[in-house]
């Protein structure tokens, strides 16, 4: 049987949809991952026998999504064992590659590369055979109490600690920080004076501080020394020449790293750097102004250590972003859990027709009235628009804040720390929030404006339902945002979740409209029911007197008698009114729109 015969037979029920490469010309070897000799065609790299080369993205991005589900050994079609009597050793080999192939089934891990090692089913497995995890760190590490790895921590830290390029596809909220964190610890074993070693890129400050601080707690006791740029300003004389040898590990955002390579002398060197991980590696490798692929690809070429290992983490991915990685990354692994750029199955998803702009505020009413369970994340499609729901809310009795890019480092630390514990149990938000973070125990997310992308709707809804965790999205919608309902509806669909018929059914809006729609967000009526000053000044003085007129409403529940405070009750609604009325008479006859309560 030659080369040719052992390719037809182990293709067997595999689909290129892409015009099949012609028959190896001249015998060439079929690489087949060892532990599976019943080959699962996901798991084959097929060289070509021309160019050496693994076949083309496309095809392997493909064969990577048709996987589908679990190890794509369920879909090769049984095969009759060899005839021939297998030795001992070959026999040992064949049971262990079926307990490996039936644990991957059993936890939906899909892989595809060569030579994958072996998922672990425990964290002890670490510390024992061929591992052996720095004491410390698997300390550390059980110390956390988990149960057993996540279906991704299985896999990807067996691939990582045998330095192996990586791209993982993982739900939100199962374990992908402890996935490349642990193995970069445990390379780097203990601070030297030699560089920085690591560096971790998420793409915004919040998700970089969460990973900052998670690296902290997994490198207690091992003397590796971690950095977080906080502030740029500050960045200059923290990484001035004599503090290069200070830290071992990097955790920030594309934009401030490329901000310090870039200054002259460069305050940032990334010749002694072993492990580049990018979490959320799709949204890092968008491209287009404001977002980071330039940025990633300075980075990258700054990072010349000829042995570095790289690896990508997120949710979701994309073609390009799939096609980069087979093209600059050697001996790639690629692991999907589950199906890849799907919704967590965790969370109860809604669709909830809301008639208009102005049913949607109606609708979050009914929910405070009906009892909403804290913490909730609201996400809103931009910062304008979280400022006004959030002054719409203020006076609602909710306990509730609002984060975005305009609040300043400062105000958005406290407003996170206050949504963690507890102070805080509405947060409205934007995108800002929308991938990564991990608030313990959200409860609800409403997505208030319907989500720019499909993409972005996996990773809204994944803020909670986190860690095998329950949790409920519920997304408004209205006339306007047909167009990306049904993609949205087939995520929900596709996770278990109920939707009508007829959305599903929907006409499928084109590839650029969706493009355009994720970048371009919807022009919406303001959410403001208020009649707004006409200018921003009178603006912040209306909310200021707003402000203090709780107070002190407060204040004269208590004591009634308070001369001082009635008369000042009285100035502030006369100094409100003249606004106001310069505020009515410029702007014309806006009506109030009177929403019950
Ligand atoms: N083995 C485990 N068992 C249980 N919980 C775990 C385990 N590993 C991590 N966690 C917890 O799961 C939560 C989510 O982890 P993490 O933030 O790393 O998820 P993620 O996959 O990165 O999510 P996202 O895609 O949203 O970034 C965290 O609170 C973390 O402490």
């Amino acid at each position: 049987m030659d080369t040719y015969d052992i390719f037809k037979q182990l293709t067997a029920g595999v689909r290129f949809t892409k015009k099949r490469a012609a028959p190896p010309s001249k015998p060439n070897t079929v690489n087949v991952a060892k532990e599976t000799p019943q080959l699962k065609p996901v798991n084959k790299t097929v060289e070509d026998s021309d160019s050496g080369e693994d076949c083309s993205a496309a095809d392997d991005f493909r064969l990577l999504a048709d996987s589908g589900t679990g190890s794509a050994a369920a879909d090769v079609p049984k095969r009759k064992k060899a005839k021939k009597q297998l030795s001992t050793e070959q026999a040992e080999q064949q049971q262990r590659a079926e307990e490996v192939s039936a644990l991957r089934k059993q936890n939906l891990i899909t892989v595809l590369g060569k030579d994958v090692p072996a998922p672990i089913r425990l964290f002890d497995d670490l510390s024992t055979g061929e591992y052996k995890l720095l004491p410390r760190l698997q300390e550390n590490l059980l110390s956390y109490g988990f149960a057993q790895p996540t279906p991704i921590q299985m896999q990807a830290l067996p691939v990582l600690l045998k330095d192996r390029a990586l791209m993982a596809c993982a739900p939100t909220g199962s374990g992908k920080t402890l996935a490349f964190l642990t193995p970069i610890i445990n390379g780097l074993r203990t601070h030297k004076t030699t560089g920085l070693r690591a560096l971790v890129l998420a793409p915004t400050r919040e998700l970089a501080q969460q990973i900052y601080r998670e690296c902290g707690e997994l490198t207690r006791g091992t003397g590796l020394r971690t950095h977080f740029i906080s502030k740029v300003s500050e960045a200059r004389q923290q990484h001035g020449p004599e503090c290069k040898q200070k830290y071992d590990i990097l955790i920030s955002t594309p934009n401030r790293v490329r901000f310090l390579l870039q200054q002259q002398p460069p305050l940032l060197d990334f010749k002694t750097i072993e492990w580049l991980v990018l979490d959320e590696a799709d949204r890092l490798m968008e491209e287009g102004q404001n977002n980071f692929k330039e940025q990633l690809d300075d980075i990258y070429g700054a990072c010349t250590h000829p042995q570095k290992r790289v690896a990508f983490f997120s949710a979701t991915y994309t073609v390009p972003v799939a096609k980069w990685a087979l093209r600059h990354l050697k001996n790639l692994v690629r692991i999907t859990i589950g199906v890849q750029n799907s919704a967590t199955d965790t969370v109860k998803q809604e669709l909830l027709f809301v008639g208009s702009e102005s049913g949607k505020l109606l609708a979050v009413r009914e929910m405070v009235r009906q009892g909403l369970q804290p913490p909730v994340l609201v996400f809103v499609q931009s910062k304008d628009r979280a400022k006004q729901l959030f002054e719409e809310l203020l006076y609602d009795g909710i306990n509730v804040d609002v984060i975005h890019a305009e609040r300043t480092q400062h105000q958005r630390d406290n407003c996170v720390r206050a949504f963690r514990e507890g102070h805080i149990w509405v947060l409205i938000c934007t995108e800002l929030m929308g991938r990564g973070i991990d608030f313990k125990g959200v409860n609800l997310v409403i997505n208030y404006d319907f989500p720019p992308s499909k993409i972005s709707y996996i990773h809204r809804i994944g803020r909670t339902g986190r860690a095998g965790r329950p949790g409920r999205a519920v997304t408004f919608f209205t006339q306007d945002d047909t167009a990306n309902l049904r993609s949205i509806a087939q995520i929900i669909k596709n996770s278990g979740g109920e939707v009508p018929e007829y959305m599903l059914q929907m006409k499928k809006v084109r590839k650029s409209e969706a493009k355009m729609r994720s970048k371009k967000p919807l022009d919406r009526e303001d959410i403001t029911t208020k009649i707004r000053a006409e200018t921003p000044k009178n603006f912040v003085k209306l909310q200021k007197i707003e402000k203090a007129e709780k107070v002190l409403k407060q204040r004269n529940k208590t004591n009634k008698t308070e001369k001082s405070s009635i008369n000042k009750s009285k100035k502030l609604a006369k100094v409100k009114d003249q606004i106001k009325g310069q505020a009515g008479s410029a702007n014309g006859k806006v009506k109030k729109q009177k929403i019950s309560k």
